[in-house]
Order: C-alpha cells, then structure tokens, then sequence
C-alpha cells in the first residue's frame, strides 16, 4: 500500500492544518504501514466504538453495569506487565548527559535501530492519532504533545490520563510546538492472521531523545511504557525541559491539608512506585478536625512564581493506581473514585458476577477469574490479581479533589516530602535542617523494590528524590539543579523538608506504624514545624519528631513501637555509609559539592 492509498491521509481528511504534524503523521504511517489512520477525538462515541472493538477481541471484559458503571477489565501479556527499566533509553546526543543511570545507546544508531522495528510494524492495525494536553490547557504555555499508537487500549486509556479532544487540536493551531510520542505494539497482523487479545513484542524499547524532546515506544501496550504523556513525556522529557527552563518535573503526588482552623497547607511528595503516594494523595486523616483534598497522585510540576513561592501543578487527568491493597478502610477516597465508573482496570481478578477483586479488597470469593484469565479458587497458587495490577480512572470523579485541581496557576508547596520503603533505620520522619540537607535527604532515598518495574522485590536501592527510573538527563546534573533552584530562592519562601518512611518494621516484622489515614499524625506535626508550634529532637539525620510531639490522641498503637518507628539507630546509620559511598560514586564526578558537603557532616556527626 503506498501512503496515498492508506485511508485516513488522504489530502484534506485530518482535522487539522498543522503541517508539521500532517507530515509527521504522513511519514509515521508510510513507515508502520497500517490498514488505516484515525484522528482520535476523546468522544463518548469514540469510547463505545473502541470498548467495543477490544470486548470482540478479548482483550477486556464489560463488567457489571450496576457494580462497575462503564467499566471494563483488560488482561495484559502475562510478560507485559510493568515499566521495562532494563528496556529503558535515554539517547541524549552525548553520553554523558544521559547519565551512569539511564541506558544510553547513541541517538542516530538508536533511530536506525527502531525505524527498522517499525517498518511495516502497524500492518493489520489501525494508527491512531491523539492530540493530548499534559496539564490545564489553559496555562501560558500548554504542554502538548501528540501519540501515535495502533492500540485502541492506549487510546481508551490516554483519554482518561491526559486532556485530550478537539479543543487540544485548537490549541495546536498551525504551528504549535508539541511532543512526538511515537508508540507501537510491535505486532503487525498479516492477512488471514488471528489477533491475540494483548498483542505486544518481546522485544522492548522505550527510547526518549531529550535534545528533539521526542519519544519512540515500541513493544510494551503497559501503563507506563505506552501511555506517554504519563512517565515518558512529563517525566523523561519534562524533567530535561525544566532543567533547561528553571523549573522541575518530580515523581510527586501533591497534597491539600486543611486544619481545624481551616488553613489550608498544599504538601509535595515524592516516593517511588509503588510506595504510597496515590495513598497519602487521598488520605483520610483519623485525627479530628483535620481534613486533606488532592491535587495529584503521582507528578507535579513545579516552578517559583511571582511571590516567591514554588507553585505546583498536577499535569495529569486520571489515576493510574496500583490496585493490590486498596480497599475501603485503607484509600476510601479511591474506592468512591472508583465506583463512580468510567474505569479501565488492568490485570485485577473478575469475580463471578463481573465484579473486580484484588489482593487486599474486602470480600472473599469462592470463584475468579484470575489477571491471566484462568480459574482461581482460595486453593490456587499464586494471586488472584497480579501485583502490580492498576486501575485507570478520571481524576475528576475523586470526591476529594481540591477545587483548584485543575488551576493553571498550580498551588504553593509549604512542604516537600521525601521517603521509601525501608524496614530499618530510616525513622518515621525527619525534617531537613535547610534545602541543602533536604536535597542530600532526596538524593539519598532508598527503598525496597516493588512490583512496578521488573527487577527482584525487596532489593534495596538508592532512588533519588524517587526519581531514578524517570531522570530524563543525568543524576548529577539533577541534583546541582535542585541545589541551585534552592539557591537562587529566598530560603523563607521555600518548603521545608522532610524524609518520611511509613515502613519500618520491628523484629517480629509487623509495621511499627498503622500508616494510611494514621499519617495524618505526622503530617500534622509537619504543618506544626512550618508554624514553628511544636518540638523536635536533633539528631545526627535531622530533626526527629518524638512520641510525646507527635499527636496520639486515639490512637490504638504500643508506644513501644511508636517510639521505635522514631528512633535514629546510630549504629544502623552507620551501616548507611558505604551504600551512600557506593551509590555517590556511582553517581560520579558531577556528584554537586553541596551534597558531598553534607555526606562529609553526617560522617562527622555519626562518628
Ligand atoms: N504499610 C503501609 N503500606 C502502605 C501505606 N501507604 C501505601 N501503602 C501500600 O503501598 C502500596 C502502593 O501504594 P500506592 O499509593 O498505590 O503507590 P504509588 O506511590 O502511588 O505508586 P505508583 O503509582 O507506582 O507511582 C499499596 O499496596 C498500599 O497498600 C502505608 O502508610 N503503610
Ligand atoms: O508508570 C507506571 O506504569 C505506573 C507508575 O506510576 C509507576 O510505575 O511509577
Ligand atoms: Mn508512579
């Protein structure tokens, strides 16, 4: 098929006259050769004709209309699951830039590389095209981007993620700067072939190319490798443009906090997949008088504004939330998201009624059809939902969200948080002494590996700032970014910093802390620190807070463990050392003297 032949380019058809684009998409389809081009439009109909495609091939099941309101669960490939950090690229021009923890392969071999993967990849398929918008469309200047992809789940799931639909293309114009976020399945289908419900490639790569602020995806249809307005874009990419631009793009949920007295504190932070940020961001705080609103789960983009202050935005329009342990006593907020509909659900189990079931939900079943699709009794091995099965929901439907989600303007951050998940020593939380400290505290979080990238569950590893899998240049250059934002801002203006982690576990390996809506107590203390109200006791790590400052009002808990969950375990914090040591030379030359300043005075004080 030539490309005048391939329905959908003909001169004329695209709803567009960006010409840039037009030749962008022309050029993509002559490579991939699809059946046909399809301008996406985020429309309801375009919902039904899409859902209803993947329920004729299997990929998804309707679930019940009274239970699930327009809902629908996918299975994926049992191999394609989760992020493929080992297939992950970041083809800056030079090396250097890339980093010592991206994979780097030199930019033009990788477009050899990937043009001849795609050649004739689409065959069989459709390509879509979806204009997408990654924050309000309203800003200054809005983030736009533009994926291609031949999987209607990608389409179904961009709409629910990301700003999509006629009034993107507006913005577009004639000659607005967008992303190219190029995605392919890897599968194309000759004629008289079968389709597969999930097809994808064994073979992966998810190539960014910072300096053309361009993303090449091919192999993987999962969350984070397919949806590339998510990691990729605001991310991969957001992190390179704000690096340029004075800015930051940080893993972070963003946070409202209201106290009795009605003042209300907007709270970032930062913990890596997996590691409670779509928790805290719908926390429902135990302690009275207290209420939380959320802005975003799992990105924030963040720049000073006129005042001074740091303001955040959330660039994304759903919740991509890993199912596994929500339920309604633990993220109540989210299971009220969800019952309102509208949710594509990925590798959870369907119970017998075309309900969902997972790992830590309420209710237990006889009967289910587990994420590969198989039989599950209580006896079978294994779970019934995968680990890192997740749910794709608007943002929109969370009874919770702040009224000024959607604000351009973003919020001011009074506080940043960092932390992981670690069993031993890091205390339940500690404030940075200045930004500088903070960012050593960033640079230097480690946590347990979770089931959001492959890799092996439970190996500990140093995620700076929660950042590692999603830096876009290199670490070192990162981190002198943070230490210079810090720098060149009035030190009274910025958040305070903080290092949490809701996971240590005593001896018999039962949490020290209840977590979940309790970590409205140590937020609270938090907010008391920004008001200069409450104690703290210094220790070689930071300021820790104490049992006694720390509200326990109601609280069923063993002070015993609470204060264990506290302490700063100095022969533990020595262990710290050569990890750090290794990790930092690791990061290398561009490791910024600051940080090295403050691993030398955290020796001293431990010595
Ligand atoms: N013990 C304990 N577990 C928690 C807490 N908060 C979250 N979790 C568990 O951590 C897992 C992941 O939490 P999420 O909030 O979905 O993680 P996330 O950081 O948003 O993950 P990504 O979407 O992968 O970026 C779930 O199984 C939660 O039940 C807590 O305070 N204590
Ligand atoms: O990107 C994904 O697939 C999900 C996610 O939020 C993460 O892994 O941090
Ligand atoms: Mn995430």
């Amino acid at each position: 098929m030539t490309s005048a032949t391939i329905p959908g380019l003909e001169p004329g058809s695209a709803p567009t006259r960006h010409q840039e684009l037009l030749e962008w998409v022309a050029e993509v389809a002559r490579l991939t050769q699809p059946d046909q081009v399809v301008w996406s439009d985020g429309s309801d109909e375009e919902w039904t004709r899409l859902t209803d495609e993947l329920l004729a091939a299997g990929t998804i099941t309707k679930l019940d209309e009274e239970k699930q309101p327009n809902s629908f669960a996918a299975n994926s490939d049992p191999a394609d699951v989760a992020r493929v950090e080992s297939r992950t690229f970041i083809c800056s021009k030079r090396e250097i830039d890339a980093g010592p923890t991206n994979n780097w392969v030199d930019p033009t071999e990788m477009r050899a590389t990937m043009t001849e993967l795609y050649t004739g990849s689409m065959r069989g398929r459709t390509m879509y095209v979806i204009p997408f918008c990654m924050g309000p469309l309203g800003a200054d200047d809005p983030k736009l981007g533009v994926e291609i992809t031949d999987s209607a789940y990608v389409v179904l799931s961009m709409r629910i993620m990301t700003r999509v639909g006629p009034a993107v293309l507006e913005t577009l114009g004639t000659d607005k700067f967008f992303v190219k976020a190029l995605h392919s399945l890897g599968a194309p289908l000759q004629p008289g072939d079968t389709d597969v419900p999930w097809p994808c490639n064994t073979e992966k790569y998810i190539t960014h190319f910072p300096e053309d602020r361009e993303i090449w995806s091919y192999g993987s249809g999962y969350g984070g490798n397919a949806l590339l307005g998510k990691k990729c874009y605001s991310l991969r990419i957001a992190s390179a443009m704000a690096h340029d631009e004075g800015w930051l793009a940080e893993h972070m949920l963003i946070l409202k906090l209201i106290s009795p007295e009605e003042k209300a504190y907007y709270i970032a932070a930062a913990f890596p997949s997996a590691c409670g940020k779509t928790n805290l961001a719908m926390i429902q705080p135990t302690i009275p008088g207290w209420r939380a609103e959320t802005l975003g789960d799992d990105i924030a983009w963040m720049r000073f504004g006129d005042d001074g202050r740091l303001y955040a935005v959330n660039p994304e329009f759903g919740f991509f939330g890993v199912a596994p342990g929500t339920n309604w006593s633990s993220n109540p907020n989210a299971m009220e998201t969800l019952k309102q509909g509208n949710t594509m659900y990925t590798n959870v189990a369907v119970t017998d009624d075309k309900d969902v079931w997972w790992e830590g939900l309420e209710g237990s079943h006889d009967h289910l059809i587990d994420w590969q699709g198989k039989d599950w009794t209580p006896e079978s091995d294994g779970p019934a939902a995968h680990p890192n099965s997740r749910y794709c929901v608007p943002m929109s439907q969370c009874p919770i969200m702040a009224p000024e989600w959607d604000d351009p303007q973003g919020v001011p951050i009074s506080a940043i948080l960092f932390g992981g998940r670690r069993k031993t020593t890091v205390p339940l939380v500690t404030e940075a002494r200045d930004w500088q400290h903070g960012v050593f505290m960033g640079a230097t979080v480690g946590s347990e590996q979770t089931a959001a990238a492959e890799g092996t569950v439970g190996a500990i590893r140093r995620d700076p700032m929660a950042m590692l899998p999603f830096l876009g240049y290199n670490v070192g250059d990162y981190l002198q970014h943070w230490i210079e934002l810090g720098k060149s801002a009035d030190e009274s203006k910025l958040p305070k910093v903080f290092y949490v982690n809701w996971f240590r576990r005593g001896a018999d390996k039962r949490f020290l802390w209840p977590g979940f809506g309790e970590n409205s107590r140590v937020l609270k203390w938090i907010v008391e620190r920004i008001e200069g109200t409450v104690g703290g006791v210094e220790t070689p790590v930071g300021i820790v807070a104490t049992p006694e400052a720390l509200d326990l009002d109601g609280l069923d808990v063993n002070l015993d463990d609470v204060a264990e969950a506290l302490a700063v375990n100095v022969d533990e914090w020595r262990e710290e050392i050569p990890s750090i040591e290794e990790w930092f030379s690791f990061v290398g030359d561009k490791l910024p003297t600051g940080i090295a300043d403050e691993f030398e005075a955290l020796k001293q004080r431990l010595a």
